[in-house]
């Protein structure tokens, strides 16, 4: 039988869904926690992961060389690919906000947003009928209105210490974020058995995590 491909973020996320993994009763080699190969093969699951940054999964898996995956709600909606969500994983809690300087408005004339996620800031100001320019930023994103680039940033919160040691404060919660188990349409018609298995296999495990 073929091997079922899942791509799983390198990373924060990686941990987490490999416990959930691993609660679901998948055997995990060693390897694959403490090592650099980005393919593992797990033959007595008839499954291989392959390793790949976050916010590349849904690349993967929306070309078909991953059946499923694992990605935050934060990369599929800033991405929009066409992959099917399955389960929410309830793992990697954080949210999106927008933060800024304490007190301060936003410029009236050209208001400028620092983001890792245009998509997903251009359409939360639109739906608020504000006009913004954004500026693509790829990290340490809190440093822009501290340094006078932006008035406003859209980034993930999780504790918030990044807000506050920088001294900025939160202004708009804009969406929860949990990562999703995804999955190629394609794949999901063909081996239909192995991911409905292996999705109530992990639905069990979420569902035994929350109590
Ligand atoms: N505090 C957090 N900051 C960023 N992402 C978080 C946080 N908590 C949970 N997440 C989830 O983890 C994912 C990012 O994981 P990670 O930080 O490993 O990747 P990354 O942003 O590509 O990092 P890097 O580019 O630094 O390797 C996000 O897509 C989000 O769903
Ligand atoms: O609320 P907190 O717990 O402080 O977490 C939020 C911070 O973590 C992430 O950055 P990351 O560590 O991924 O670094 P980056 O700036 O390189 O994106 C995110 O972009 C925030 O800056």
């Amino acid at each position: 039988m073929d091997f079922l491909t899942i791509a799983m973020p390198k990373g924060r996320i990686f941990e987490e869904a490999a416990e959930l993994m691993k609660s679901a009763g998948f055997q995990l080699p060693e390897e694959m926690e403490d090592s650099r190969k980005l393919i593992v093969e797990v033959p007595e699951e008839n499954i291989r992961f392959i390793l790949s940054k976050p916010m590349d999964v849904p690349v993967y898996v929306e070309h078909g060389v991953a059946d499923i995956g694992v990605a935050g709600k934060d990369v599929l909606l800033e991405q929009n690919r066409s992959v099917m969500e399955l389960l929410d994983l309830e793992i990697s809690y954080c949210y999106l906000a927008t933060a800024g300087l304490p007190n301060t408005q936003m410029n009236d004339v050209a208001p400028r947003i620092a983001t890792k996620y245009p998509v997903i800031a251009t359409s939360f100001y639109k739906e608020k009928g504000e006009q913004v320019e954004i500026i693509g930023l790829n990290g340490s994103i809190e440093l822009a209105p501290m340094i006078g680039l932006a008035d406003r940033i859209v980034d993930i919160v999780s504790t918030g210490r990044t807000l506050k040691e920088n001294g900025l404060v939160e202004y708009e919660k804009i969406a929860d974020i949990t990562s999703r188990l995804i999955a190629n349409p394609v794949a999901y018609r063909l081996k239909q058995q192995r991911i409905l298995d292996l999705t109530k296999r992990l639905r069990q495990a979420v569902e035994e995590a929350d109590v």
